[in-house]
């Protein structure tokens, strides 16, 4: 068997393109939905990452600002400048790029943001109303992971079993939440998993979310399974890989994400219905 693909790009482009609907419509109301974008630092990858994000919001009309500080930058004009954007009304998401610089408490830096303009979901308040089903706002990368799987016509999972491989705050646990709250059978797998191809094998649908190669292998999937690759590593050559063999897993899988142009254009066109879903809740 050979896997069909998810194609995140083309996946992406359709979610931008309704994103723009919802502009326009913002728009013709005389708001212009906003996102600021603060990137701490000189990372390079983080230079990248955080330029896309201004020119993804910027393709849908969205306006972004990108706001960049010294790696020095205290944690409390951090602070001072998150409540400045919290008041502002015409900002209706905050994205602090992380990693941020290791003399800054992350956890604090996020907590500071306004619930209410929190795109990334990172915050405590978004993590809660997710676990709880309150409307509040989905991390992107699991959020954009869910639309895949109704791109391909998974909507209800119930009866259907999911393994997510990771247990980070950002992927691995809220996508067991949207899985749960979808009606899937969940389980979730980690480092101190015993056997892990044992629990894999039994899935229907498999997130892999560890940030290393080759976590997920032919041998570990059962025929016909669902694979999401939220991994992001490069091989021995240098080149972008996920964390699944998919050159061996492709053979076994019904479905699979490339790596790129999987989960990583997703979450991307995540960030963008965040925002335009804060502003059309700031202004309703
Ligand atoms: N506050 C915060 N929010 C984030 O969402 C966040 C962050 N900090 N820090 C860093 C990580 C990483 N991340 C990526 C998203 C998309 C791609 C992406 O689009 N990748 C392309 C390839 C990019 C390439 O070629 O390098 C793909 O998979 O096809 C990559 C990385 C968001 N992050």
């Amino acid at each position: 068997m050979t896997a069909q693909l998810i194609d995140g790009n083309a996946l992406a482009a359709q979610v931008r393109a309704d994103v723009a609907h919802r502009v326009q419509a913002l728009k013709a109301r005389g708001v212009q939905p906003h996102l600021t974008v603060i990137l701490v630092g000189e990372d390079p990858a983080s230079q990248v990452y955080t330029r896309n994000k201004v020119a993804d919001s910027e393709q849908t009309g969205l306006g972004a600002t990108l706001e960049r500080y010294p790696t020095d930058m205290t944690e409390a004009d951090l602070l001072a400048r998150i409540a400045q954007l919290n008041a502002d009304p015409a900002v209706h998401g905050i994205l602090v790029q992380l990693p941020l610089p290791r003399h800054m408490n992350s956890h604090g830096v996020i907590e500071a943001i306004a619930p209410e303009k929190d795109v990334d979901g990172f915050h405590v308040a978004s993590a809660g109303a997710l676990m709880v089903g309150q409307p509040g706002f989905r991390p992107c990368t699991p959020y954009g992971c869910m639309k895949m799987l109704e791109s391909i016509g998974m909507t209800d999972l119930k009866g259907k079993h999911a393994v997510v491989i990771g247990r980070s705050n950002i992927v691995g646990k809220p996508m067991a939440l949207m899985l749960l709250q979808a009606n899937a059978t969940v389980t979730v797998c980690h480092s101190g998993t015993p056997d892990l191809a044992a629990q894999t094998r039994q899935a229907d649908i498999v997130v892999a979310a560890v940030g290393k190669r080759n976590v997920l292998t032919a041998d570990m999937v059962k025929p016909g399974a669902v694979v999401i690759d939220v991994g992001m590593n490069r091989d021995d050559a240098g080149k972008l890989c996920g964390d699944v063999d998919f050159a061996g897993v492709k053979d076994v899988a019904s479905w699979i994400t490339p790596v790129p142009g999987g989960v990583g254009p997703m979450t991307r066109a995540m960030l963008l219905v965040n925002t335009i879903e804060a502003a059309e809740r700031a202004s309703a």
